[in-house]
């Protein structure tokens, strides 16, 4: 009989699992319950059995280091699988028999890791912010919920700007390497002020506003670009919101904040750095994605840009040989911005909380995709989607006006009652 559980000991309710009875399918469930067909080959009689388990827990899957404090939640309602490193034809085996699964950015969980669970993948925590790791449209399809931790880090991230943007002016990073190698070069290392400077904010979100509110206390002038920040938090600052590109142009120091998607992925490319005050500084511990990094190497070797502070990349690790990571104006942390021992701590915590509740059915404050459908309620409802869309868009040309439309005829139908139809017509001014 193929398995496909992470029960440890089973009972079938009852005990004729001896020949010549053979499993018709593989056994799936969720925490609980389960059931199993087996057919008699020789009478051709299927039989089914209700499948109970000894150990009703359901098992979730961390992937990648979380704080202790956060395993121990977990580990009063779930069986918890520490599989680190796992590669990605590992994970997609793993993930079958797991309700939920914990990871942080290192780990990509894409639409064939939804599509090798089996509908058994209920949640996906992410222990961080950044949810461009995970395939969201999939999770959605698959009805499974996806959490973040949205708060924990935010501090840390902020700190780790600022350190960057503090190193990266002085050339720390370099002098310490120089003087390691026995030099002594106080000349080369001479670095620029950052008091009344002006700082880019690009994303005033909730790590963009905390990095703004620390580079007011360095003396620094500070503007930022974000097109959904509201007005009142920005003033609150002492932050003037501004256009991108009167961000880019007038800024000596820039520092991304954004998160990536389809509309931030290299943002920053040939055109926009050409736009750039020439010799402005640039810090990222958002995404490397936002970035075309060849663009950036030429915008270095141009001067157009003088520095970069970089905690991610598009690819990580990125390739030991990278231009970009090797370039002598380049500061390279391997995406420590969360990696404080007090953020990771809140981070465990959010998470673990935050999956535990999904898995109870609690409603999920930190959800970033749809709420909790079951993959069958879900295609069930998907006709409803569609006349929803539908309706909008007439919705839309009715009160646009201008569409030509004079009549409305509705009809329709119900599933429970197949021969009744009615139609019904409304006339429109
Ligand atoms: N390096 C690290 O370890 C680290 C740590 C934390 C967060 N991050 C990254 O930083 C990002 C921001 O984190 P956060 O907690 O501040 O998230 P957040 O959601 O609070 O802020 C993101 C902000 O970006 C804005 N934004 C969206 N599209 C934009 C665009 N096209 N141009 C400008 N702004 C835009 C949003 O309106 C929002 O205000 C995360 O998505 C994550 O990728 C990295
Ligand atoms: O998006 C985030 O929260 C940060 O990039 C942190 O990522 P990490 O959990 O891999 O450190």
């Amino acid at each position: 009989m193929a398995a496909t559980s992470s029960f440890t000991s089973l009972k079938l309710s009852t005990a004729s699992t001896t020949l010549p009875w053979k499993s018709r399918h593989s056994l799936s469930s969720s925490f609980g319950v389960a059931t199993i067909s087996l057919r008699c080959q020789h009478h051709r009689q299927l039989r089914r059995f209700v499948v109970i388990s000894m150990d009703a827990k359901p098992t979730i899957l961390v992937a990648e280091k979380l704080g202790e404090a956060g395993l121990n939640v977990l580990k009063e309602f779930a069986n918890v699988d520490c599989s680190y490193n796992l590669s990605p034809e590992e994970l997609c085996t793993k993930i079958s028999i797991c309700d939920a699964i914990i990871v942080r950015s290192g780990t990509k969980v894409n639409r064939k890791v939804f599509e090798s669970s089996g509908g058994r993948l209920k949640v996906v925590g992410r222990a961080g912010v950044g949810i461009d790791n995970v395939d969201l449209a999939a999770a959605t399809e698959h009805g499974c919920l996806v959490v973040n931790a949205p708060t924990a880090n935010t501090v840390a991230a902020a700190e780790h700007g600022i350190a960057l943007l503090t190193a990266m002016a002085r050339n720390i990073a370099q002098a310490d390497a120089s003087v390691k190698a026995g030099k002594w070069l106080r000349n080369k290392y001479v670095g620029v002020s950052l008091v009344g400077k002006t700082l880019a904010v690009m994303g005033f979100g909730k790590v963009g506003s905390e990095v703004a509110r620390r580079a007011k206390g360095l003396g620094m002038h500070v503007i930022a670009h974000d097109p959904y920040a509201p007005a009142d938090r920005a003033r609150a600052i002492g932050v003037e919101l501004v256009s991108f590109d009167e961000a880019i142009a007038s800024a000596d120091f820039i520092s991304l904040h954004m998160p990536l998607t389809p509309a931030t992925s290299k943002v920053f490319n040939d055109e926009t750095f050409a736009k750039m005050k020439k010799g402005a500084r640039i810090v990222n511990v958002a995404r490397g994605g936002v970035i075309d990094e060849e663009a950036l190497v030429k915008a270095l070797d141009a001067g157009i840009v003088a520095q970069a502070a970089l905690d991610v990349f598009t690819a990580e690790p990125p390739p030991k040989d990278a231009k970009l990571v090797q370039h002598e104006n380049v500061t390279a942390t391997p995406h420590l911005g969360a990696s404080t021992m007090e953020a990771q701590e809140g981070v465990a915590i959010e998470i673990a909380e935050a999956v535990v509740g999904a898995l109870k059915g609690e409603l999920a404050a930190t959800a970033v995709n749809a709420p909790m459908v079951p993959a069958e309620v879900l295609t069930e409802l998907k006709p409803f989607v569609a006349l929803a869309e539908k309706l909008g868009r007439l919705a839309v040309q009715l009160v646009a006006g201008g569409s030509g439309v004079k009549t409305v005829k509705v009809t329709y139908a119900s599933g429970r009652a197949p021969g009744l139809t009615l139609t019904q017509g409304c006339f429109v001014r």
